[in-house]
């Protein structure tokens, strides 16, 4: 059974097309950079498509120069927000669509971008099946001391505020290969997972369930990201509002001028850490905060799972970054936690252990894949 998947980030398009029986990678790409087309180092250098609908189209047609025809029996849409409605992957058709979209102001950097992409698709394509997979889904497991807010119960049963929680389909798919790494059955799997990537979340597992995330109501609550501040004092949002900015000033603020790139000036994790290891005060600060931050979620989930027996990371950053692993790990001294210089600087695409023998929990770097996680889900909806 031939998958295609969509995963839409809010900087990247991954695509593949898997044969899920065989679980099987026939091909595979990555459109970077999505609406960055000015954004770059102006050396003239083509810096991606302008957004989701044209990177589909590079998609369609690297898709047929390497495969030709296909038997596709799907399309698996990575979707970020589920709402409190959907729990589980589901066929799409036009009310699901739809439902997706109204969901659209919970995520305005990528379920927009997941609405195109199942849109482009139906019309291309109009008698293949869609299936959408949800990052709010494996967050379903919170306890209410988690997800609810200390606001007016009205603000929950009116309008759905609540924390959700993202990167499931990621948290789920690490925590499982964490506790493999471990010799855990998953059940005995209590840890924290660390998905950095462009938006970046933190997650308590319990007993390989998630118990706590760091996103909440939509994805900007929490760490510091590429272009997303995290967590602050909401009373700015209010100061700021009554010194005459408008919500969409702030929401643009707070999504996409915040984070690594309001502190740094650049968003891409690769270039502040060549900026702060070239002298930028600037770039070492914005390294400082974010790790500092991470870190304080670290010790804090520690508690929330009872003790974690590992920590993980995991996503763009997570993976490949060793100097930022270092930087968040060197603040973890107080959990007994200690790293391997050698082994975090070795690069590879296996899940492996990075920390010394004496460390007292292992630190794993564990390669997410949520494509074949949405392909197989995508799979088990259409009946393979
Ligand atoms: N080799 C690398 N070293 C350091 N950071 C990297 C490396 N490769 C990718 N990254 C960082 O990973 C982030 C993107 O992660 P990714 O998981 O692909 O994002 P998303 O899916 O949210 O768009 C960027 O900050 C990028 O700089
Ligand atoms: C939910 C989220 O932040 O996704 P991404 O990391 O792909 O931006
Ligand atoms: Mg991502």
């Amino acid at each position: 059974m031939l998958v295609l998947v969509i995963n839409s980030g809010s900087s990247s398009l991954k695509y593949q097309v898997r044969d899920v029986v065989a679980g099987m990678v026939l091909t595979e790409g990555l459109i970077e950079k999505i609406g960055m087309g000015n954004g770059g180092d102006g050396d003239g250098e083509i810096e991606g498509p302008r957004d989701h609908a044209e990177a589909l189209e590079l998609v369609d047609a690297a898709i047929h120069a390497e495969l030709g025809d296909l038997d596709l029996a799907a399309v698996g849409h990575r979707v970020v927000h589920g709402g409190e409605r959907f729990a589980e992957p589901v066929l799409i058709d036009n009310e699901i669509t739809r439902a997706i979209e109204r969901l659209n102001p919970l995520a305005p950097l990528h379920n927009p971008a997941n609405v195109l992409g199942i849109r482009a698709i139906s019309k291309k394509w109009p008698d293949l099946p869609q299936v959408a997979v949800f990052d709010t889904a494996f967050h379903r497991t919170l306890p209410e001391h988690a997800w609810r807010y200390a606001v007016p119960d009205e603000l929950y049963t009116n309008h759905g505020i609540r924390r959700y929680g993202f990167h499931g389909t990621s948290h789920e798919y690490v925590t499982h290969r964490a506790a493999g790494l471990l010799d855990l059955p998953v059940d005995e799997f209590d840890g924290v997972i660390a998905h950095l990537g462009n938006g970046a979340s933190v997650t308590a597992i319990r007993r390989g369930q998630s118990v706590d995330t760091s996103m909440g109501f939509t994805p900007l609550e929490g760490l510091v990201m590429g272009t997303r501040s995290g967590d602050l004092d909401p009373s700015i949002l209010v100061f700021l509002g009554r010194i005459g900015w408008t919500p969409e000033d702030i929401d643009t603020m707070l999504n996409r001028e915040s984070g690594l790139k309001g502190l740094a000036g650049n968003n891409d994790m690769r270039s502040v850490v060549e900026a702060s290891e070239a002298g930028d005060a600037k770039a070492s600060m914005a390294l400082a905060v974010t790790s500092y931050r991470l870190a304080k979620y670290i010790g804090g989930y520690h508690v929330a799972v009872g003790g974690a027996k590992a920590l993980v990371f995991t996503a763009g950053i997570g993976e490949n970054s060793h100097q930022f692993r270092a930087l968040v790990t060197d603040r973890l001294n107080a959990l007994g936690i200690e790293l391997d210089a050698g082994l975090n600087s070795q690069r590879s695409k296996e899940p492996r252990v990075i920390s010394t023998a004496a460390s007292a929990i292992p630190v794993l770097v564990v390669p997410t894949d949520e494509e074949r996680a949405i392909a197989e889900a995508t799979a088990a909806v259409v009946g393979g």
